[in-house]
């Protein structure tokens, strides 16, 4: 069984089609890409995958259970996190407490201990602070614990928001966009990152990204969207040689042309 499955999704938007009976599953342990020209969709899967965009048909399965209509924050409970195009930091929190959002998500002190401010919580709080440096540490970049987030460099602010979404503990992780505005070492850096996350912690990845040379080298498998449906999925090399995405991707005149 597919670790997450989601069956015919459907989004509109007015008359928009943002995703039109879209099907994907995703085996555990794998990177896969979701590819597709600007507005093909790829942002809109992923929010209805993670609870922001509640689909008009079909259905998310999370080891076989069925995930839809939850909130956002109650998919992250069950293992599935993410990051955003645009990345969504607290600015003016350092980069620790930014990552301590998302170990706090998983802690149990509840409402009346954080009011009364009590020794579970306390105790608490000092165990979110020691496990959000190990996190930081671990992604390379705990010597910016202290830094306001808002100041960062744009290639460790995206690094930062990966630390944040591990630190709810996921099964799986959406990166959307992971390299966007990143020059060429950093991507290569964020490309090896991805690598070790998959390795090392056993996650099942699954990426939104432009940079076909990072899709090609680092996915397993690619799901491609255009005009909101699904046109093609395969290997890298499969997807290379699809006559239906060269088209999506360049017009028809290429594939007449090649
Ligand atoms: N909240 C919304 N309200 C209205 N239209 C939306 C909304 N979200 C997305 N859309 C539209 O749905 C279509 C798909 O958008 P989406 O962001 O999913 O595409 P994308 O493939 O992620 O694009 P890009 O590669 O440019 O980020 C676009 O036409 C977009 O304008």
């Amino acid at each position: 069984m597919a670790l997450l499955e989601a069956n015919g999704l459907t989004k509109r938007f007015g008359g928009l089609v943002a995703n039109q009976d879209v099907t994907v599953q995703i085996e555990q342990g794998t990177i896969t890409a979701v590819i597709g020209p600007n507005g093909a969709g790829k942002t809109t899967f992923f929010n209805m995958v993670t609870g922001f965009y509640e689909p008009d048909e079909g259905d998310v399965l999370l080891d076989g259970k069925s995930i839809k209509g939850l909130r956002p924050d109650q998919i992250a409970e069950r293992g599935i996190t993410r990051t955003f195009q645009n990345i969504r930091l607290f600015k003016q929190m350092t980069a620790l407490e930014n990552v301590m959002v998302g170990t706090h998500s998983r802690l149990s002190a509840g409402v009346l201990g954080i009011m009364f401010n009590t020794k579970r919580v306390r105790e608490e709080e000092e165990r979110a602070k020691v496990e959000a440096y190990q996190l930081m540490e671990y992604v390379g970049i705990a010597d910016i614990a202290n830094e306001a987030a808002g100041g960062l460099p744009y290639g460790l602010q995206r690094r930062l928001e990966i630390a944040r979404a591990l630190a709810t503990n996921p099964k799986i992780i959406l990166l959307d966009e992971p390299a966007a505005g990143m020059n060429p070492r950093e991507t290569v850096e964020m490309t090896e990152f991805i690598r070790k996350l998959k390795s090392e912690l056993g996650l099942t990845i699954i990426l939104i990204e432009h940079d076909m040379k990072l899709v090609m080298g680092l996915s397993e498998y690619i799901h491609v969207l255009d005009y909101g449906r699904k046109i093609a999925e395969g290997t890298p090399e499969q997807i290379r040689n699809n006559p239906n995405v060269i088209e999506a991707y360049l017009g028809k005149s290429a594939t007449e042309v090649s």
